[in-house]
């Protein structure tokens, strides 16, 4: 059997009791890419405040893992139980559709064990979740490379009236050369936008539009943090948040819409709060 377990967004403590309950019979334990353990406060070499939780030694899977040894991780699966750890939840914006699929293709029973995810920043917000529109993910801009496919979405959403969720990119970097010689990986932090930076991007990008459909008086709510002891959720223009210190990652930006008088009223619950 694969397990495939969301661990929430706050710390270790936020396994549900069916993941637990789960990871203990599992002879091997997987947890997805690197990246995400930051989320947790945890270092590459901090993976032990997890396993003394789960008391389970956890194999850390980067994305090359995931990609290219799935089949081996599968095979195990068809013999033993097997979990696969996924910060947030298993299908919340990045999905695990993959590794289901191929799990079904080889006749390895799969178990989803659903948590918070960044999902739930569409209703802490005070936002209704069907009144948004397409999800966008913003790229960090290079001198180079300023991609802004991304306005056609939020255009088409603000067409309609409806909320943007934006994620926030975050860029990997490779395990040093020197870790790799030593042969253990040894991963640098990798950078993670914050929602200044989002805004800034936003802005830049909407100078070029003749139509523009947002500027720096369009409210917008920037969330850090959601889910753990000290999230930070402030509702104001793109000017106001500009100024304001979300803090450490994760950060995501919410595009609001037209709004009904109840998220209207959420919202204001939300504004000065800096
Ligand atoms: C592709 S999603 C990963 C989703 C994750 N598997 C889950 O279920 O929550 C990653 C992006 O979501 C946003 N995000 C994830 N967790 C967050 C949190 N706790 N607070 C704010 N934003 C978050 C950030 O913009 C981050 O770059």
């Amino acid at each position: 059997m694969l397990y495939i377990i969301g661990l929430g967004l706050g710390d270790e403590k936020d396994i549900t009791l069916r993941g637990l309950e789960a990871i203990k019979k599992c002879s091997k334990v997987y947890m997805e890419a690197y990246t995400s353990l930051l989320s947790f406060g945890i270092t590459s070499d901090g993976l032990s405040k997890l396993e003394d939780v789960y008391g389970k030694p956890i194999i850390v899977a980067d994305r090359e893992m995931v990609e290219e040894k799935a089949g081996e991780i599968l095979l195990e699966a068809q013999v033993s139980d097997v979990a696969f750890l996924v910060v947030g939840d298993p299908f919340g914006a990045t999905t695990h559709s993959d590794l289901v699929v191929r799990a079904k293709k080889m006749g390895v029973d799969v178990k989803v064990v659903h948590n918070a995810s960044v999902m739930n920043a569409i209703g802490v917000c005070g936002l209704q979740l069907y009144r948004y529109g397409e999800t966008i993910s913003i790229p960090f801009f290079t001198d180079t490379w300023r991609p802004d496919s991304f306005y056609e979405k939020i255009k088409r959403n603000r067409e309609l009236g409806l909320h943007t969720l934006c994620l926030l990119d975050i860029k990997v970097k490779e395990p040093s050369l020197e870790s790799l010689c030593r042969g253990k990986k040894v991963y640098e932090p990798p950078r993670f936008m914050t929602i200044n930076t989002a805004i800034e991007q936003l802005l830049e990008v909407v100078q070029n539009q003749q139509e523009p459909v947002y500027n720096e008086d369009t409210t917008c709510v920037g969330l850090a943090r959601v889910g753990c002891e000290d999230q930070v959720i402030v509702a104001g223009s793109m000017k106001q948040l500009l100024t304001i210190d979300f803090g450490p990652p994760l950060h995501c930006l919410v595009i609001v819409g037209d709004t009904h008088p109840v998220e209207e009223e959420m919202l204001e619950f939300y504004k000065n709060q800096h």
